[in-house]
């Protein structure tokens, strides 16, 4: 018998403090005793919105007010093929609580992991700890412009994602760049990535290490530890398939459009990107010819959002 294909909508509530709510799954239900974001099964003539707000008042007797699309994650069971369609909310009314019984509980982000969660979870898990703004810094030589530039985009955009590349600079210039820009992103809130060997991480104690497409298709097996991130700069299906085999993360995935930067590379588009992302087994970052405005556009279509270079540059 062919298997049955579930859709599924789901929510990452969150609450002033940062918290987020997740509900452990009765024992008599599948995956019973597990954690999970509230939600449940599409009626047949609902929309992922219609089915979420539902979902929200049967099961937590909340109303929500807005709901932003977080990502969509496909996953094969034994039994069947799961669709999440896990939306943002931050915006609702009324008090949560367990109308069926569940227990229910606010988790810090970075708690979650503790949480034993059904095996279709972890980009979920993932995508909840990402900043939608990624910004990856500019080929800059001198230090004090080096150190203004973040300033600005840090002081700018809150909770930002930040990459350090600099290809230009020397291995020991790179290692101090990367002490002063944990520090400004640590005063900031916002989250750093080396785009550099995993090694780089036994040195300075930033978040993660972003590997370059060449190096993502060249590593055999994640070196880089489980309470680190593992980024790669992915253009096409092969490449986010490697990034899959080697758990990373979350990837960049580009040119999204036309870019000064890389003029000879074959532009992805919306449509494609739309696809590739759903294809996708983690958080993708649309890159290339994107701005900050673009955000809402690139999580419509399934992404976490977006990475840039020159959109946090000084006017
Ligand atoms: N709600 C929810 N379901 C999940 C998550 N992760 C995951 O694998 N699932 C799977 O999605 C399927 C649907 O979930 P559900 O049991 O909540 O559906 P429902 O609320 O409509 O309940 P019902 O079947 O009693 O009518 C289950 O097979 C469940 O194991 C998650 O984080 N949240
Ligand atoms: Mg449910």
């Amino acid at each position: 018998m062919p298997k049955r294909r579930v859709h599924v909508a789901a929510a990452a509530i969150y609450n002033d403090q940062g918290q987020v709510l997740i509900a452990r799954r009765p024992s008599i239900a599948d995956q019973g005793g597990l954690w999970e974001f509230p939600g449940g099964k599409l009626e047949v003539y609902e929309t992922g919105r219609e089915a979420l707000k539902r979902e929200l008042k049967e099961e937590l007797g909340i109303e929500i007010e807005h709901a932003q699309p977080l990502i969509r994650v496909h996953y094969e069971y034994p039994d069947k093929f799961i669709l999440l369609d896990v939306w943002e909310v931050r915006q609702f009314s009324g008090e949560p609580y367990g109308c069926e019984g569940q227990a229910v509980r606010w988790v810090d982000i970075d708690g979650l992991s503790r949480y034993p969660f059904p095996p279709a979870n972890g980009p979920i898990v993932k995508a909840v700890g990402l900043p939608h703004a990624y910004v990856i810094t500019d080929e800059i030589d001198d230090d004090e412009a080096f150190v203004s530039t973040l300033t600005h985009a840090l002081e700018n955009c809150n909770g930002l994602l930040v990459q350090l590349r600099a290809k230009s600079l020397s291995a020991e210039r790179y290692l101090e760049r990367a002490h002063k820009a944990l520090e400004l992103c640590r005063a900031h809130g916002a989250r750093l990535v080396l785009n550099g060997a995993p090694e780089l991480l036994n040195e300075v104690d930033a978040d993660g290490i972003h590997l370059t497409s060449k190096a993502l298709m060249s590593a055999q097996e994640r070196t880089v530890p489980a309470d680190k991130w593992l980024s790669a700069s992915t253009h096409n299906k092969e490449q986010l398939d490697q990034a899959a085999r080697l758990g990373c993360d979350f990837v960049t995935l580009s040119p999204l459009r036309d870019t000064p930067s890389h003029p000879d590379a074959v532009t992805i588009g919306w449509h494609d990107f739309q696809q590739m992302v759903e294809y996708a087994a983690m958080p993708v970052f649309g890159l290339g010819g994107t701005t900050l405005d673009d955000i809402d556009q690139a999580r419509a279509v399934g992404a976490q959002g977006v990475a840039s270079i020159r959109s946090f540059l000084p006017d």
